[in-house]
């Protein structure tokens, strides 16, 4: 059987028990070998996150520290350049070799933006993308994506079959969290316990993470 490995990116500010219980959901159901989180280090396609890349890619190893098949990738942090997601796919296809079916794991939401990605038409050239549903976000029914959809769409089986060059979309269970969620409970001084690891909401404690800034006082308030 050809090795199966899944690359899973995100700005991770912070991970939380959506991303996890859906990378073992799928490591449970597709059978891969490696399931690689990829925090990115500067993304392109929004402002820069509250907070370092090195802290969230030390949220990830935390969230991940006692999990087989789930591991921290950070090769988009060691490249220090704007994180591309076609980047990432070349090198990998470079170390795993041509007989690897790569896949590149995203939420709908991501997945509605993706003709807005760097040369996103090439992505397909190194791996498969799986898509999973995510409450709240719909396939449009024309324009580019739509096309694309429909040209390179497959079943599951897909994945043990070829390296890569399709889609595939999943209709597994998202659990309704975000980070941004977390984020906005924290500044509010309200609990996020049960959302995330506990290693996690401790390391947010222990650094003061996300936490609302008291109003600056200058000399005229
Ligand atoms: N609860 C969830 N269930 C399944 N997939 C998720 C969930 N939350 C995020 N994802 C997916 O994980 C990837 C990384 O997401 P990201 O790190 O931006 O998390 P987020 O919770 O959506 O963050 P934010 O609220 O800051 O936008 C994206 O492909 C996104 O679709
Ligand atoms: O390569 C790109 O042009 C590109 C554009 C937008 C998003 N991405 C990647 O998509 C992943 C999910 O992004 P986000 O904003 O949902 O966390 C993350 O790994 C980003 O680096 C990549």
């Amino acid at each position: 059987m050809r090795p199966k490995v899944a690359v899973f990116g995100g700005t991770f500010n912070p991970i939380h028990h959506g991303h996890l219980r859906l990378a073992l959901d799928l490591v449970q159901q597709l059978g891969f070998d490696q399931m690689l989180l990829v925090p990115c280090h500067i993304p392109m396609h929004r402002e820069d996150p509250s907070v370092a890349s090195q802290r969230r890619a030390r949220m990830v190893e935390l969230a991940v520290a006692s999990s087989p098949t789930l591991k921290l990738d950070t090769r988009e942090l060691k490249r220090g350049s704007v994180s591309y997601s076609l980047d990432t796919l070349a090198e990998l296809r470079q170390e795993q070799g041509r007989e690897a079916s790569i896949s590149l794991i995203m939420g709908m939401d991501a997945y509605l933006g993706l003709p807005r990605w760097h040369r996103w038409l090439e992505l397909l050239k190194y791996g498969h993308i799986v898509v999973i549903s995510r409450p709240g976000y719909v396939m449009p029914e024309d324009g580019e994506l739509a096309a694309f959809d429909r040209e390179h769409r497959a079943d599951a089986k897909v994945l043990e079959q070829a390296v890569a060059g399709r889609v595939v979309h999943l209709d597994i269970r998202a659990l309704a969290i975000s980070a941004t969620e977390i984020r906005t409970l924290t500044a509010a001084g309200l609990s996020t316990r049960y959302l995330l690891p506990e290693t996690v909401r401790r390391y947010i404690a222990e650094h003061g993470l996300y936490a609302a800034r008291a109003p600056e006082t200058t000399d005229k308030s």
